[in-house]
């Protein structure tokens, strides 16, 4: 996409993801587009209310060169302020509806709380989809369609289950009428993590930027829109939740090296044959659109290099020494669980192919299994403390008010987070007439995911 270009020599495939949701957002009618980095501060304070919160993290210009600017100008946050002006602007009737874009840029948050590479980063790489509407129902169709996108980039693309829900009225976007998210969870740190976010804005933002429109029977409407977002704190939870002791183990979909040829000479036997063998069995891979490539280094052995792709976290490193020329084979390892497997170089391509496939298949059920394993349902505040303290996603019937979310918030407050509420869960378990909030002890309204989180 426009401005987020990952570099397919870097290790971080991520740019596989970033093609798959251009191209899944292009079916759905979604422009790519590109605004300014700068917002001026006028704008910037039109969105009063919710920004007022977010003001310390807003970066500001302040000088050129030696000189002071008149007026500090600010780097994007978010890209609202910038972009509303025109949609007033360009949306007069309602054939002017609905107008879909999206920027794929980057965005600047000065952050205070542990900043965390990826995961919490004071400029990150994102998407940002912005969408108008002429009434709720398509706004509220789109929100799902969108994080259904978000929840296959995780599943099918990084390896990585999530569950989808929807915020409650304390975590969601302030500015907005609803919040969705998909849920991610870090079993080693018991922490949840907020891995995509798609709001229904509601008619807020129309509201504060004047985005009306003329409708069929010719009365002054205004929009309905959605924005949603996903970043680069994907290539962070990527790395939590896949990564062990030798490095990265990168899920084959998203991996830009996904087989590493490693030559494996013994004394003088037959070293340039060994050498040939290993750029003709990247080519052939490669041929069969595999991406593949061969460490000929000569001033590295093969154990360094095991090692060094190891970190890197290559799905598959292929061996070739004079025993494997002989027999025309190749020794094939996985990064994800060490197993050895030697293949006959005629049946290389489809082998190498089913490999990956069972690589990525594998890196997801054992992430489900690990996350599965964490998640416990509670129903009674002991119960509650105790998982927390197991660092667990917490499964617990809840009354649904505010007060009572913080004051769960207040009561677990310490130096590992407060918990909170992940998400309200699409997918509701049985709520037996009569059941009790864990917190309040008031009739419980629905099952929510609580947890700390990043
Ligand atoms: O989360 C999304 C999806 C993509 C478009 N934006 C929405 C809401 C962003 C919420 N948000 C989040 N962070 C912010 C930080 C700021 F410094 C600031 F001025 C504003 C915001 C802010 O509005
Ligand atoms: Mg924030």
């Amino acid at each position: 996409g426009l401005g987020l270009s990952y570099k397919k020599d870097e290790n971080f495939g991520e740019w596989y993801s970033e093609e798959f949701f251009d191209a899944e957002i292009k079916k759905l009618k979604i422009k790519n587009c590109y605004f300014p980095l700068f917002v001026s501060p006028t704008v910037l304070q039109k969105e009063k209310e919710h920004v007022e919160g977010f003001a310390p993290e807003v970066a500001w210009v302040t000088k050129s060169g030696q000189s002071d600017l008149e007026v500090p100008i600010a780097i994007r946050p978010t890209s609202e302020t910038v972009m509303y002006p025109y949609y007033s602007k360009w949306i007069r009737g309602h054939r002017d509806l609905p107008l879909k874009l999206n920027q794929w840029c980057n965005v600047v948050r000065w952050e205070f709380s542990n900043p965390t590479p990826f995961i919490r980063s004071r400029e990150f790489l994102w998407q940002e989809g912005h969408t108008a509407f002429a009434t709720k129902a398509e706004a509220d169709e789109e929100v799902l369609d969108i994080l259904e996108l978000y929840r296959r980039v995780y599943e099918e693309y990084l390896a990585i289950p999530v569950i989808k829900g929807k915020k409650s009225e304390l975590e969601k976007f302030a500015g907005g009428l609803y919040t969705t998210s998909v849920e991610a969870f870090i079993p080693n740190t018991g922490r949840g993590i907020q891995g995509a976010t798609s709001h229904c804005l509601g008619q807020n933002f129309a509201k504060m930027f004047e985005i009306n429109f003329e409708d069929e029977k010719g009365e002054k409407a205004m929009v309905w829109q959605n924005s949603w977002a996903y970043s680069t704190r994907t290539i962070g939870v990527m790395v939590m939740v896949h990564g062990d002791d030798k490095g990265l183990v990168l899920p084959p979909k998203v991996a830009a090296v996904q087989v590493i040829v490693i030559p494996v000479p013994f004394k003088d036997a037959d070293t340039q044959g060994i050498f040939d063998a290993c750029t003709s069995t990247v080519n052939t891979l490669t041929e069969a659109g595999i991406h593949a490539e061969a460490d000929l280094r000569d001033n590295y052995s093969p154990g360094w290099k095991y090692s060094h792709w190891e970190l890197k976290g290559v799905p598959l490193r292929i061996e070739i020494g004079p025993r494997d020329l002989a027999n025309s084979q190749v020794r094939v390892v996985r990064r994800d669980n060490s197993a050895k497997v030697d293949i006959p170089m005629a049946s290389l391509v489809e082998q190498v192919k089913d490999l990956l496939v069972t690589i990525q298949k594998s890196l997801y059920d054992v992430a489900t299994q690990k996350r599965d394993a964490c998640i416990q349902k509670v129903t009674t505040w002991d119960e509650f403390i105790e998982a927390l303290g197991q660092k667990k996603l917490i499964l617990a019937p809840w009354c649904d008010e505010e007060e009572v979310e913080k004051d769960v918030k207040a009561r677990t407050k310490g130096e590992m987070g407060a918990c909170k509420t992940l998400c309200t869960p699409f997918e509701q378990p049985d709520l037996p007439e009569g059941t009790l909030c864990f917190a309040s002890g008031k009739p419980a309204k629905k099952w929510s995911y609580w947890g700390r989180s990043y």
